[in-house]
């Protein structure tokens, strides 16, 4: 088990490093924009282009293993986690940045055993930062190992979080509802990346107290939370329950007591499912 883990972990490294060439070269000349003008869920040739060079790769070398994948999910492929080893990935995080070359931009790629993570990597492009972790292993950057803030008191802290895409009247009053909330606590202040699992990352470096967010996916959190659960944080539920990967909802901070005073602030709201899809009139 141990020895499948460190290949698996040796692949996703090497290949999210390709992946970064792809990213870093398309930057230059290939952020044409694929979504409708009014869309704000933005999907460009390169998230798609870089996915497939993924999945192919690790298909030679893993052929039994499945994918969750942003780009097979806008496709169509099925995005349910079951027991089997599962490749979690998100070719690029933060296309609305790449799009814009804003400056964070990741490849996140988690691996699961039992519907846990037990490998994680981001790798932050741009920054030429990689991070890796695995369950009960520890987190590093660059190799560097990291480890979350010491920070108790919640009016001390730096909380990430997102806008997201979705301009329902209803989310966005959440949205800035939770927002009030939390800089009238006060803290001292509020930051996003444009990127949920640079966010991640930046609670595992122990930059940002606190990263929360309802509505980004899967592919989103997989690697960045065990980043954090490797540097000492915890992630949960925005309510304070149990973290659930597919529920589209995160909190993730560098301790409980940080934790538990955002959940008295954030108004909560549900999204689908990520694996609750409707699909010709059929759940699945
Ligand atoms: O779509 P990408 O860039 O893979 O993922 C991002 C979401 O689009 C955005 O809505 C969300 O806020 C962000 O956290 C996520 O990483
Ligand atoms: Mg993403």
């Amino acid at each position: 088990m141990a020895d499948i883990l460190q290949n698996v972990m040796d692949h996703a490294v090497a290949v999210a490093r390709k992946a970064g060439e792809v990213v870093r070269e398309a930057l230059s000349d290939d952020r044409k924009v694929m979504t409708k003008s009014s869309a704000v869920d933005l999907v460009t040739q390169t998230d798609q282009k870089v996915e497939k060079l993924i999945i192919q790769s690790v298909k030679e070398k893993f052929p039994q293993h499945r994918f969750i994948g942003e780009e097979s999910v806008a496709a169509g492929e099925p995005s349910i986690l079951t027991d089997d080893p599962t490749w979690i990935i998100d070719p690029i995080d933060g296309t609305t940045n790449f799009v814009h070359a804003f400056p964070f931009v990741a490849i996140s790629i988690g691996f699961t055993i039992n519907k846990r993570v037990e490998v994680g990597v981001v790798y932050s492009c741009l920054e030429d930062k990689m991070f890796t972790a695995r369950r009960g292993g520890g987190a590093f950057c660059n190799g560097e190992p990291l480890q979350v803030s010491d920070q108790t008191d919640v009016h001390r802290s730096i909380i990430a979080t997102e806008f997201g895409s979705n301009r329902d009247p209803e989310v966005v009053d959440k949205i800035f509802s939770s927002l009030r909330n939390i800089l009238s606590l006060p803290v001292h202040g509020v930051r996003g990346a444009g990127t949920a699992a640079v966010n991640l990352s930046l609670v595992a470096s122990g930059c940002v107290e606190a990263y929360y967010e309802m509505g980004m996916h899967v592919w989103d959190i997989a690697a960045g939370s065990l980043l954090v659960l490797e540097a000492g944080g915890i992630v949960m539920d925005v309510d304070g329950g149990d973290a659930d990967l597919m529920s589209r909802r995160i909190l993730a901070a560098n301790n409980r007591s940080v934790a538990l005073r955002l959940v008295e602030q954030i108004a909560p709201y549900r999204p689908d499912r990520d694996d609750v899809k409707k699909i010709s009139g059929k759940w699945w």
